[in-house]
Protein backbone atom coordinates (compact mmCIF):
# COMPACT_ATOMS: atom_id res chain seq x y z
CA UNK A 1 0.00 0.00 0.00
CA UNK A 2 2.72 2.10 -0.30
CA UNK A 3 3.27 4.19 -2.92
CA UNK A 4 7.06 5.99 -3.10
CA UNK A 5 7.92 9.61 -3.86
CA UNK A 6 5.17 10.44 -6.30
CA UNK A 7 6.82 13.59 -7.46
CA UNK A 8 10.63 12.42 -7.74
CA UNK A 9 9.98 10.02 -10.72
CA UNK A 10 7.86 12.44 -12.64
CA UNK A 11 10.82 15.19 -12.11
CA UNK A 12 13.45 12.85 -13.14
CA UNK A 13 11.27 11.36 -16.21
CA UNK A 14 10.11 14.63 -17.55
CA UNK A 15 12.78 16.86 -17.40
CA UNK A 16 11.01 19.12 -14.72
CA UNK A 17 12.79 20.83 -11.50
CA UNK A 18 15.07 18.81 -9.90
CA UNK A 19 12.83 18.21 -6.53
CA UNK A 20 15.48 19.91 -4.32
CA UNK A 21 14.43 23.18 -6.03
CA UNK A 22 11.11 22.60 -6.65
CA UNK A 23 8.85 25.81 -6.79
CA UNK A 24 7.41 27.23 -3.83
CA UNK A 25 4.02 27.55 -6.03
CA UNK A 26 2.34 24.72 -7.46
CA UNK A 27 0.05 26.47 -9.48
CA UNK A 28 -0.16 30.09 -10.59
CA UNK A 29 -2.89 31.69 -12.44
CA UNK A 30 -2.47 35.02 -13.39
CA UNK A 31 -5.14 37.69 -15.09
CA UNK A 32 -6.74 34.25 -16.56
CA UNK A 33 -9.67 35.39 -18.71
CA UNK A 34 -11.53 32.52 -20.51
CA UNK A 35 -14.66 33.72 -23.08
CA UNK A 36 -16.29 30.79 -24.96
CA UNK A 37 -17.24 31.76 -28.60
CA UNK A 38 -21.18 31.81 -28.77
CA UNK A 39 -22.65 29.98 -31.75
CA UNK A 40 -24.20 33.11 -33.09
CA UNK A 41 -20.80 34.95 -32.92
CA UNK A 42 -19.14 31.99 -35.14
CA UNK A 43 -22.23 32.31 -37.57
CA UNK A 44 -22.69 35.70 -37.77
CA UNK A 45 -26.33 35.49 -36.38
CA UNK A 46 -28.79 37.91 -34.59
CA UNK A 47 -27.12 38.39 -31.52
CA UNK A 48 -23.50 37.79 -32.19
CA UNK A 49 -23.00 41.17 -31.36
CA UNK A 50 -24.00 41.01 -27.84
CA UNK A 51 -20.73 40.15 -25.70
CA UNK A 52 -20.29 36.46 -24.76
CA UNK A 53 -20.36 36.03 -21.10
CA UNK A 54 -16.89 35.49 -19.83
CA UNK A 55 -16.56 31.78 -17.80
CA UNK A 56 -13.41 32.95 -16.54
CA UNK A 57 -12.91 36.97 -15.70
CA UNK A 58 -9.19 38.21 -14.93
CA UNK A 59 -8.94 35.16 -12.30
CA UNK A 60 -5.70 34.90 -10.18
CA UNK A 61 -4.55 32.70 -8.03
CA UNK A 62 -1.60 30.72 -6.59
CA UNK A 63 -1.71 27.41 -4.91
CA UNK A 64 1.31 26.91 -2.89
CA UNK A 65 3.67 23.26 -3.09
CA UNK A 66 2.11 20.93 -0.73
CA UNK A 67 -1.39 21.91 -0.30
CA UNK A 68 -4.40 20.54 -0.03
CA UNK A 69 -6.75 23.17 -2.23
CA UNK A 70 -10.57 23.45 -2.59
CA UNK A 71 -12.08 25.62 -5.41
CA UNK A 72 -15.52 25.89 -4.63
CA UNK A 73 -18.25 27.69 -6.43
CA UNK A 74 -21.97 27.33 -7.36
CA UNK A 75 -22.84 25.87 -11.07
CA UNK A 76 -21.64 27.38 -13.77
CA UNK A 77 -18.91 29.16 -11.66
CA UNK A 78 -16.13 28.22 -14.21
CA UNK A 79 -14.40 25.36 -12.24
CA UNK A 80 -14.58 22.94 -14.95
CA UNK A 81 -13.40 25.76 -17.36
CA UNK A 82 -10.41 26.64 -14.89
CA UNK A 83 -9.37 23.20 -14.35
CA UNK A 84 -9.54 22.15 -18.31
CA UNK A 85 -7.62 25.32 -19.43
CA UNK A 86 -4.62 23.68 -16.95
CA UNK A 87 -5.32 20.32 -18.87
CA UNK A 88 -4.87 21.70 -22.17
CA UNK A 89 -8.26 20.81 -22.99
CA UNK A 90 -9.79 24.53 -23.47
CA UNK A 91 -8.02 27.47 -25.18
CA UNK A 92 -7.72 30.49 -22.46
CA UNK A 93 -8.59 33.85 -23.98
CA UNK A 94 -5.62 35.68 -22.10
CA UNK A 95 -3.60 35.56 -18.87
CA UNK A 96 -0.80 33.23 -18.19
CA UNK A 97 -1.09 29.38 -16.31
CA UNK A 98 2.14 28.09 -14.69
CA UNK A 99 2.03 24.50 -13.47
CA UNK A 100 5.16 23.97 -11.29
CA UNK A 101 6.87 26.85 -12.96
CA UNK A 102 5.89 25.54 -16.33
CA UNK A 103 4.11 27.57 -18.33
CA UNK A 104 1.29 26.09 -20.40
CA UNK A 105 2.04 27.58 -23.65
CA UNK A 106 5.35 27.92 -23.70
CA UNK A 107 6.37 24.60 -21.97
CA UNK A 108 3.51 22.60 -22.93
CA UNK A 109 4.28 18.96 -23.10
CA UNK A 110 6.83 19.36 -19.73
CA UNK A 111 3.28 21.29 -17.78
CA UNK A 112 1.20 18.45 -19.06
CA UNK A 113 3.92 15.80 -17.40
CA UNK A 114 3.51 18.16 -13.97
CA UNK A 115 0.05 17.62 -13.84
CA UNK A 116 -2.57 14.88 -13.01
CA UNK A 117 -6.44 15.52 -13.17
CA UNK A 118 -8.92 13.12 -12.65
CA UNK A 119 -11.78 13.99 -14.29
CA UNK A 120 -15.74 14.40 -12.94
CA UNK A 121 -17.23 11.58 -16.01
CA UNK A 122 -16.18 7.76 -15.25
CA UNK A 123 -14.65 7.97 -19.16
CA UNK A 124 -13.48 4.53 -19.22
CA UNK A 125 -13.09 2.00 -22.01
CA UNK A 126 -14.91 -0.90 -20.96
CA UNK A 127 -13.15 -3.27 -22.51
CA UNK A 128 -10.04 -2.77 -20.57
CA UNK A 129 -8.67 -3.97 -17.45
CA UNK A 130 -6.91 -1.26 -14.94
CA UNK A 131 -3.91 -3.35 -15.56
CA UNK A 132 -4.05 -2.09 -19.71
CA UNK A 133 -5.38 0.93 -18.93
CA UNK A 134 -2.51 1.78 -16.98
CA UNK A 135 0.21 0.56 -19.21
CA UNK A 136 -1.50 2.07 -22.08
CA UNK A 137 -1.39 5.86 -20.18
CA UNK A 138 2.29 4.99 -19.04
CA UNK A 139 2.95 4.75 -22.96
CA UNK A 140 0.99 8.32 -23.38
CA UNK A 141 3.13 9.57 -21.29
CA UNK A 142 6.29 7.79 -22.58
CA UNK A 143 7.38 6.00 -20.10
CA UNK A 144 9.50 3.06 -20.57
CA UNK A 145 8.82 -0.96 -18.54
CA UNK A 146 11.37 -0.04 -15.73
CA UNK A 147 10.27 3.19 -15.25
CA UNK A 148 6.14 1.97 -15.16
CA UNK A 149 4.78 1.44 -11.52
CA UNK A 150 1.46 -0.09 -12.71
CA UNK A 151 1.27 -3.06 -9.94
CA UNK A 152 2.02 -0.55 -7.35
CA UNK A 153 -0.41 2.61 -8.79
CA UNK A 154 -3.04 -0.49 -8.32
CA UNK A 155 -2.11 -1.36 -4.87
CA UNK A 156 -1.92 2.33 -3.83
CA UNK A 157 -5.73 2.01 -4.78
CA UNK A 158 -7.29 -0.66 -3.03
CA UNK A 159 -7.41 -2.28 -7.16
CA UNK A 160 -4.55 -4.51 -7.15
CA UNK A 161 -6.83 -7.85 -6.97
CA UNK A 162 -8.91 -6.38 -9.78
CA UNK A 163 -5.87 -5.64 -12.56
CA UNK A 164 -7.24 -8.39 -14.90
CA UNK A 165 -10.89 -7.52 -14.27
CA UNK A 166 -12.97 -5.78 -17.74
CA UNK A 167 -13.42 -2.02 -16.44
CA UNK A 168 -17.02 -2.69 -17.27
CA UNK A 169 -17.23 -5.29 -14.34
CA UNK A 170 -16.28 -2.46 -11.66
CA UNK A 171 -18.23 -0.80 -9.39
CA UNK A 172 -18.64 2.91 -9.61
CA UNK A 173 -16.55 3.96 -6.75
CA UNK A 174 -13.61 1.41 -7.53
CA UNK A 175 -14.17 2.85 -11.17
CA UNK A 176 -13.49 6.34 -9.70
CA UNK A 177 -10.26 5.14 -7.80
CA UNK A 178 -9.02 3.69 -11.35
CA UNK A 179 -9.30 7.36 -12.66
CA UNK A 180 -7.60 8.45 -9.58
CA UNK A 181 -5.13 5.68 -10.74
CA UNK A 182 -4.67 6.84 -13.98
CA UNK A 183 -3.42 10.08 -13.45
CA UNK A 184 -1.43 9.15 -11.28
CA UNK A 185 0.46 6.89 -13.93
CA UNK A 186 3.50 9.63 -14.40
CA UNK A 187 3.70 10.72 -11.05
CA UNK A 188 2.85 14.29 -10.87
CA UNK A 189 3.34 16.38 -7.83
CA UNK A 190 0.24 18.24 -8.45
CA UNK A 191 -2.99 16.13 -8.69
CA UNK A 192 -5.99 17.55 -9.42
CA UNK A 193 -9.59 16.05 -8.94
CA UNK A 194 -12.52 17.44 -10.18
CA UNK A 195 -16.11 16.73 -7.82
CA UNK A 196 -14.24 13.54 -6.85
CA UNK A 197 -16.60 12.02 -4.37
CA UNK A 198 -19.88 13.11 -6.11
CA UNK A 199 -22.32 9.57 -6.22
CA UNK A 200 -20.01 7.64 -4.00
CA UNK A 201 -21.10 6.52 -1.29
CA UNK A 202 -19.77 7.56 2.14
CA UNK A 203 -17.39 4.66 3.15
CA UNK A 204 -16.07 4.70 -0.36
CA UNK A 205 -15.39 8.63 0.44
CA UNK A 206 -13.97 7.83 3.12
CA UNK A 207 -11.72 5.75 1.78
CA UNK A 208 -10.57 8.16 -1.30
CA UNK A 209 -10.19 10.58 1.14
CA UNK A 210 -7.56 8.41 3.42
CA UNK A 211 -5.75 7.85 0.07
CA UNK A 212 -5.55 11.87 -1.32
CA UNK A 213 -4.62 13.17 2.22
CA UNK A 214 -1.60 10.04 2.18
CA UNK A 215 -0.84 11.35 -1.38
CA UNK A 216 -0.78 14.96 -0.08
CA UNK A 217 1.14 14.06 3.30
CA UNK A 218 3.93 12.69 0.66
CA UNK A 219 3.77 15.83 -0.83
CA UNK A 220 1.54 15.53 -3.77
CA UNK A 221 -0.27 19.18 -4.13
CA UNK A 222 -3.91 18.51 -4.27
CA UNK A 223 -6.83 20.18 -6.00
CA UNK A 224 -10.10 19.62 -5.90
CA UNK A 225 -13.43 21.33 -6.43
CA UNK A 226 -16.52 19.65 -4.67
CA UNK A 227 -19.66 20.26 -3.40
CA UNK A 228 -19.67 19.39 -0.27
CA UNK A 229 -18.67 22.12 1.59
CA UNK A 230 -17.78 19.99 4.53
CA UNK A 231 -15.47 17.71 2.86
CA UNK A 232 -13.39 21.10 1.94
CA UNK A 233 -13.41 22.69 5.53
CA UNK A 234 -12.46 19.76 7.03
CA UNK A 235 -9.63 18.14 4.57
CA UNK A 236 -8.38 21.25 2.98
CA UNK A 237 -5.82 23.81 3.79
CA UNK A 238 -6.41 26.45 1.76
CA UNK A 239 -10.14 27.45 0.15
CA UNK A 240 -10.74 29.31 -3.37
CA UNK A 241 -14.30 30.45 -3.66
CA UNK A 242 -15.29 31.44 -7.34
CA UNK A 243 -18.52 32.86 -8.60
CA UNK A 244 -19.78 34.20 -12.08
CA UNK A 245 -16.18 33.56 -13.47
CA UNK A 246 -14.45 35.61 -10.88
CA UNK A 247 -12.25 34.62 -7.41
CA UNK A 248 -14.52 36.00 -4.31
CA UNK A 249 -11.99 34.99 -1.81
CA UNK A 250 -9.00 33.14 -1.55
CA UNK A 251 -7.63 32.56 1.86
CA UNK A 252 -6.55 29.99 4.40
CA UNK A 253 -9.92 27.79 4.92
CA UNK A 254 -9.27 28.75 9.13
CA UNK A 255 -8.86 32.23 7.62
CA UNK A 256 -11.93 32.17 5.39
CA UNK A 257 -13.60 31.19 8.58
CA UNK A 258 -13.28 33.58 10.93
CA UNK A 259 -13.33 36.28 8.33
CA UNK A 260 -17.08 36.19 8.41
CA UNK A 261 -17.50 36.78 12.43
CA UNK A 262 -20.73 35.48 12.76
CA UNK A 263 -21.94 32.73 14.89
CA UNK A 264 -25.54 32.18 16.05
CA UNK A 265 -27.41 31.57 19.15
CA UNK A 266 -30.47 29.90 19.44
CA UNK A 267 -32.33 29.90 23.02
CA UNK A 268 -35.46 28.29 24.34
CA UNK A 269 -37.39 30.39 26.74
CA UNK A 270 -39.91 29.28 29.14
CA UNK A 271 -43.38 29.29 28.18
CA UNK A 272 -42.48 29.32 24.74
CA UNK A 273 -40.98 32.62 22.59
CA UNK A 274 -43.64 35.92 22.68
CA UNK A 275 -44.90 36.84 19.97
CA UNK A 276 -44.38 40.09 19.03
CA UNK A 277 -40.52 39.53 20.26
CA UNK A 278 -40.28 42.54 22.88
CA UNK A 279 -38.19 45.57 21.41
CA UNK A 280 -34.92 44.25 23.22
CA UNK A 281 -34.98 41.42 20.63
CA UNK A 282 -36.41 42.43 17.49
CA UNK A 283 -33.45 45.33 18.04
CA UNK A 284 -31.07 42.33 17.83
CA UNK A 285 -32.67 41.28 14.44
CA UNK A 286 -33.65 38.34 16.50
CA UNK A 287 -36.22 35.50 14.84
CA UNK A 288 -37.82 32.66 15.96
CA UNK A 289 -37.45 29.43 14.28
CA UNK A 290 -40.99 27.02 13.63
CA UNK A 291 -39.62 25.17 16.73
CA UNK A 292 -39.93 28.02 18.90
CA UNK A 293 -36.49 28.49 19.06
CA UNK A 294 -35.14 32.02 19.31
CA UNK A 295 -32.24 32.76 16.88
CA UNK A 296 -29.77 35.13 17.26
CA UNK A 297 -26.99 36.09 14.72
CA UNK A 298 -24.15 38.05 15.71
CA UNK A 299 -21.18 39.53 15.31
CA UNK A 300 -18.53 38.14 18.39
CA UNK A 301 -16.21 40.87 17.85
CA UNK A 302 -19.16 43.66 18.43
CA UNK A 303 -21.25 41.48 20.24
CA UNK A 304 -20.49 39.69 23.47
CA UNK A 305 -23.07 37.37 23.89
CA UNK A 306 -23.35 38.36 27.67
CA UNK A 307 -25.33 41.51 25.79
CA UNK A 308 -27.79 39.33 23.83
CA UNK A 309 -28.37 37.46 27.48
CA UNK A 310 -29.32 40.65 28.71
CA UNK A 311 -31.45 41.53 26.73
CA UNK A 312 -33.85 38.12 27.36
CA UNK A 313 -33.78 39.02 31.21
CA UNK A 314 -34.47 42.72 30.31
CA UNK A 315 -37.39 41.13 28.58
CA UNK A 316 -38.54 39.10 31.30
CA UNK A 317 -37.50 35.65 29.49
CA UNK A 318 -36.78 32.81 31.71
CA UNK A 319 -33.56 31.38 29.69
CA UNK A 320 -34.17 27.10 29.99
CA UNK A 321 -31.58 26.58 27.23
CA UNK A 322 -29.24 27.99 24.67
CA UNK A 323 -27.16 26.22 22.27
CA UNK A 324 -24.15 28.45 19.78
CA UNK A 325 -23.07 27.50 16.71
CA UNK A 326 -19.98 28.20 14.78
CA UNK A 327 -19.94 29.89 11.26
CA UNK A 328 -19.47 27.32 8.63
CA UNK A 329 -17.77 27.19 5.14
CA UNK A 330 -21.32 26.99 3.81
CA UNK A 331 -22.18 30.01 5.20
CA UNK A 332 -19.52 32.03 4.11
CA UNK A 333 -20.22 29.96 0.63
CA UNK A 334 -23.56 31.43 0.61
CA UNK A 335 -23.09 34.95 1.77
CA UNK A 336 -20.45 35.14 -1.36
CA UNK A 337 -21.76 33.50 -3.99
CA UNK A 338 -25.62 35.26 -4.04
CA UNK A 339 -25.75 38.87 -5.67
CA UNK A 340 -23.80 41.52 -4.08
CA UNK A 341 -22.52 39.30 -1.46
CA UNK A 342 -19.28 40.04 0.05
CA UNK A 343 -17.29 39.13 2.89
N1 LIG B 1 -17.95 24.60 -24.27
C1 LIG B 1 -18.64 25.65 -23.82
N2 LIG B 1 -19.18 26.54 -24.68
C2 LIG B 1 -19.85 27.64 -24.24
N3 LIG B 1 -20.02 27.94 -22.94
C3 LIG B 1 -19.49 27.09 -22.04
C4 LIG B 1 -18.78 25.91 -22.42
N4 LIG B 1 -18.37 25.27 -21.29
C5 LIG B 1 -18.81 26.02 -20.25
N5 LIG B 1 -19.48 27.10 -20.70
C6 LIG B 1 -20.08 28.15 -19.87
O1 LIG B 1 -19.05 28.69 -19.05
C7 LIG B 1 -19.52 28.95 -17.72
C8 LIG B 1 -18.68 28.19 -16.70
O2 LIG B 1 -18.91 26.79 -16.87
P1 LIG B 1 -18.10 25.66 -16.08
O3 LIG B 1 -18.53 24.34 -16.63
O4 LIG B 1 -16.66 25.98 -16.16
O5 LIG B 1 -18.64 25.87 -14.61
P2 LIG B 1 -18.51 24.90 -13.33
O6 LIG B 1 -18.19 25.78 -12.20
O7 LIG B 1 -17.56 23.79 -13.63
O8 LIG B 1 -19.98 24.31 -13.19
P3 LIG B 1 -20.44 22.85 -12.64
O9 LIG B 1 -20.23 22.86 -11.18
O10 LIG B 1 -21.91 22.85 -13.02
O11 LIG B 1 -19.64 21.82 -13.38
C9 LIG B 1 -21.00 28.55 -17.73
O12 LIG B 1 -21.76 29.70 -17.95
C10 LIG B 1 -21.12 27.60 -18.89
O13 LIG B 1 -22.40 27.65 -19.45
Amino acid sequence: MTAPALTETVLNTHGAPAPNNAPNNAIEIAHLTKVYRSRASQSGRKGADKAPPRALDDVSLTIPRGSFFALLGPNGAGKSTLINVMAGLVMKTSGTVRIWDLDIDRQARQSRAAIGIVPQELNLDPFFTPRELLEVQAGLYGLSRPERRTMEILESVGLADKADAYARTLSGGMRRRLLVAKAMVHSPPVLVLDEPTAGVDIELRQQLWSMIKDLNARGTTILLTTHYLEEAETLCDRTAIINKGQVAACDTTRNLLRRLDSKTVSVTVAGGAPDPLPPALAALDACVRPDGQILVRYKPSETPIGRILDAFRAAGLEICDLVTEETDLEDIFLQLTRDGGGV
